[in-house]
């Protein structure tokens, strides 16, 4: 039996761990302008840390924020988050990190890539951890502007200060991961079920089988808007039933001829092919052979990465999605 995991909750989780700590956020992207703003709001002291001045720097200074360049928010700092691309990140810590780092000092993850796989390997007498928001960057944002807050995993990979749970937690709170809950879990956990988790359903498998009903729907002649409605519009309130209700709740709130079809024809569609290739993408994830393809990727300017972009732009769901924008956006609760 699998044991039961330890789940952190605002009761038993505070901010005194952080409080007095000067926090540098590197990066002021998808997650990283969820953490600064979060993290200000909370009371927590903040200075973003970019590269050069842009798009980024800009959107900082908007928010409030005085960015400076990462070596000068770094030299100050004594917790450092590291919120730029995964592939950016060793970079970013060799050049811009490593020559400034002093006892002490915190390094901190969203996500294990770079620590799992030995991309950066820090010195022992700094505390490293991590606190993995389970969401995207602007809902981590959202939820904890109306109250709320995405679930975190929350990991220690080096404890030198014997403090490093302690300012996990208080980080999770202060992001609003608490009001959910932070569950204890290591790095290679949180890699290895981040990175099968986005390819298999989040990201991967959910695009292609709603691209998959979508295109094959389309060829048979139907109408791409009532394809679109149907295929890829209605699966938001579908997912919300599941998130909201539970599996049976969800199929409480559908007819029992969905029900019955649901039941009997999902299993052919997803079947034990599917299963086997979730298997087989856990494996080249485990074994390391997912990691080392994604950085010889990147070392060659993300072909693949920016094709996909590129398809995704120009194709049929897209354009279909973009027409009916106005439609959906009218249908939308106004609160
Ligand atoms: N996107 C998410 O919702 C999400 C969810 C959970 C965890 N994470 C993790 O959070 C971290 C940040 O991911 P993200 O998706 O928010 O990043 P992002 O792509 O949104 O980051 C963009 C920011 O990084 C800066 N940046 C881009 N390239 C850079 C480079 N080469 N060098 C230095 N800075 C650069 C940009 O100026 C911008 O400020 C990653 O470890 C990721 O795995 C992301
Ligand atoms: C939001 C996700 C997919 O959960 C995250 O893991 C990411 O890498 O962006
Ligand atoms: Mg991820
Ligand atoms: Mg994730």
């Amino acid at each position: 039996m699998s044991r039961i995991a330890k789940i952190y909750t605002e009761k038993e989780t505070s901010l005194d761990a952080m409080k007095g700590k000067r926090i540098a956020i590197l990066g002021y992207g998808s997650q990283g302008r969820a953490w600064a703003l979060n993290l200000r709001d909370s009371g927590l002291n903040v200075t973003v840390g970019l590269e050069r001045e842009g798009k980024s720097w800009e959107q900082a200074k908007q928010d409030g924020f005085n960015p400076k360049r990462t070596e000068d928010a770094v030299k100050e700092a004594d917790v450092i988050i590291f919120l730029v691309p995964d592939m950016a990140q060793r970079v970013v810590y060799r050049e811009k990190v490593q020559p400034y780092l002093r006892e002490r000092m915190d390094l901190v993850f969203a996500h294990g890539f770079n620590i799992h796989y030995r991309l950066i390997e820090p010195p022992n007498n700094v505390d490293v951890y991590m606190v993995a928001p389970k969401g995207p960057g602007p809902i981590v944002r959202e939820f904890y502007v109306k109250g709320g807050g995405v679930p975190v995993l929350v990991a220690v990979h080096q404890n030198h200060s014997n403090k490093a749970l302690e300012k996990a937690l208080a980080i999770a709170k202060a992001l609003g991961g608490t009001r959910a809950g932070a569950i204890e879990t290591t790095f290679k956990e949180e890699t290895e079920t981040d990175l099968i988790g986005e390819q298999t359903i989040l990201v991967g498998g959910v695009m292609e089988l709603m691209k998959a009903a979508f295109e094959t729907l389309v060829e048979m002649g139907y109408q791409p808007e009532v394809a679109y409605f149907e295929t890829i519009n209605e699966l938001k309130m579908i997912v919300d039933l599941v998130y909201d209700k539970g599996f049976m709740g969800m199929l409480r709130s559908v007819s029992d001829t969905a029900k019955y079809g649901g039941f009997t024809v999902g299993k052919k569609v997803i079947n034990e092919e599917t299963r086997q290739r979730i298997r087989e993408a856990a494996e080249r994830v485990r074994s390391g052979k997912f990691a080392e393809e994604w950085i010889e990727e990147y070392g060659r300017g993300s072909p693949v990465l920016k094709k996909g972009m590129e398809d995704m732009d120009k194709s049929k769901e897209e354009e279909i999605g973009r027409r009916l924008k106005e439609i959906i956006e009218r249908g939308r609760p106004k609160s």
